[in-house]
Parts: structure tokens; C-alpha cells; sequence
């Protein structure tokens, strides 16, 4: 079920909450704000909201024997992928960044965050369908600057589907199929970037794919490979 509020402080902030006070939440349960006035972002960044943008969240139960949980982030980033390719008149523009960014050309598009509490992951997905707020370290764009706005409504009906197909074949399947189709969207190997690392460290080198795992191959100007598991990835040419 799709419930939409005309206002909330954050989608994600509201189901973390919700899975808190035992309120029934089930899996294909999306919360949509039309404003949110204290979005959250990736490493404790915000997430400015922006009228018509998409601005929603949605839980994951997690299972034993199941991908580990961190994995739904690249689960996420193919469905909306999906969504959006489907919208765009020049879709080869369109490309993933690790581990959850869509860019369109070098511009963000969207941001994806996961949290956890207990057996459940919030996932929370901001997209800037109308309007790109000015980031301080990158660039943005919003999907009006490729044609027309599409329907917020809409949109969200189509990422929900695509999102519960996904979570079933991650399921049934595991993380292979749900790889190859992030690999399939990926910006190119080769691409030069900087990774933040979660404990302040920076490194920059060349983009080289993911591992099975879905941790991501950065390549050294030494030739050797850093294989990543958590960090905020910038392209060289934003820094
Ligand atoms: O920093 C990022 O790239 C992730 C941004 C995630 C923003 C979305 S908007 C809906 C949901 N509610 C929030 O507070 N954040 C996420």
C-alpha cells in the first residue's frame, strides 16, 4: 500500500519510528511525502526536498539465508534505475554510481539511504523528478532538464513494482542476477573517482567494477586493486 502525507520531517524517520512502536508495517508499504522539511541523506547529510520531487520510503524484512541486508542498497539503485530509464528520451545518459547513485551525465539525480532496526531495513529514496537542490560538493539535475515532468504518483507506483521484482528475485535467486543488472547500469570502468572513506581517509584511482559482493574494485595509479566496502564515491571531475 502507497499512503502519502502532504508533510513530514522524513519518510525514513517515520518508519524507523513506526517499526519502533510495533505499528503493522508490511513489505510493499511505501510512506510518500509531497514536502519533507528534515530529509535525511547518506553520511549525515540532509536531504533537501524540493515541490513535485520524489520524496519515499519502504521496509525490507530481513531473513536469515537470505543477502546480507547492506546489499538492498544496490537492490534499490537497479529498480529506480528501471523506473527512470523507462522515462527518459536519451536513457544512455543515464548511469549508476556506487554503491546507490543515479547520475545523469556526471549529475546526481537521487540518493538512496538504509536503515536498520532490528529484522527490518528502511529504505528511503529522494528522487529530483522537478526540481535539483545546488549540492556543495557535486553536481545535480533534476529529470525536467531531460523532458517532461512525470506524474509523482506515477512514478512511484512503477518503483514500487519494480522494487517488490526485485526484492522477490533477490530473494529467489540471490545476489548474482541482481550484480550482473547493476554492472549492466554501472558508469564505465575506467571512470576516474575519490572515494571518502568512512574513517575521514581519501583515495582516489579508477573506477573497476564490483565484486560479487557487491563491494566495489578501485583501481591505484600503482595498477594494484583496493576493493571497498563502505564510502561516499565523488567523480574526479566534481572534486
Ligand atoms: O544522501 C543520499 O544520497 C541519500 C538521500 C536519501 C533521501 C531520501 S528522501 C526520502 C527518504 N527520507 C529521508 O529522510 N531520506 C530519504
Amino acid at each position: 500500500m502507497i499512503r502519502t502525507v502532504p508533510e513530514t520531517g522524513s519518510t525514513n524517520a517515520d518508519l524507523l519510528a513506526a517499526l519502533r512502536s510495533g505499528e503493522p508495517l508490511n513489505e510493499g508499504d511505501w510512506l510518500i511525502a509531497d514536502r519533507q522539511s528534515a530529509g535525511r541523506g547518506r553520511q549525515g547529510r540532509g536531504w533537501q526536498d524540493g515541490h513535485g520531487n520524489f520524496m519515499g520510503s519502504t521496509i525490507v524484512r530481513t531473513q536469515p539465508g537470505q543477502p546480507p541486508a547492506h546489499t538492498l542498497s544496490l537492490l534499490a539503485a537497479v529498480a529506480l534505475f528501471d523506473t527512470i530509464h523507462a522515462l527518459l528520451q536519451r536513457p544512455h545518459r543515464l548511469v549508476l554510481k556506487w554503491p546507490n547513485d543515479l547520475l545523469i551525465g556526471d549529475a546526481k539525480l537521487s540518493g538512496i539511504l538504509l536503515e536498520a532496526e532490528r529484522d527490518a531495513v528502511v529504505i528511503g529514496i529522494g528522487v529530483n523528478l522537478v526540481s535539483a537542490p545546488d549540492l556543495p560538493d557535486r553536481k545535480s539535475a533534476a529529470l525536467t532538464q531531460f523532458g517532461p515532468a512525470p506524474d509523482r504518483d506515477a512514478f512511484a507506483e512503477t518503483l514500487a513494482a519494480h522494487f517488490a521484482t526485485e526484492l522477490q528475485r533477490w530473494r529467489t535467486y540471490g545476489l548474482e542476477p541482481l550484480i550482473r543488472s547493476w554492472n549492466a547500469a554501472s558508469m564505465p570502468k575506467g571512470t576516474p573517482i575519490s572515494v571518502h572513506e568512512p574513517d575521514g581517509g581519501q583515495v582516489g584511482g579508477l573506477f573497476d567494477g564490483i565484486e560479487p559482493d557487491g563491494s566495489m574494485r578501485l583501481r591505484l595509479a600503482d595498477g594494484s586493486v583496493r576493493v571497498i566496502h563502505a564510502g561516499d564515491v565523488i567523480l574526479a571531475e566534481n572534486n
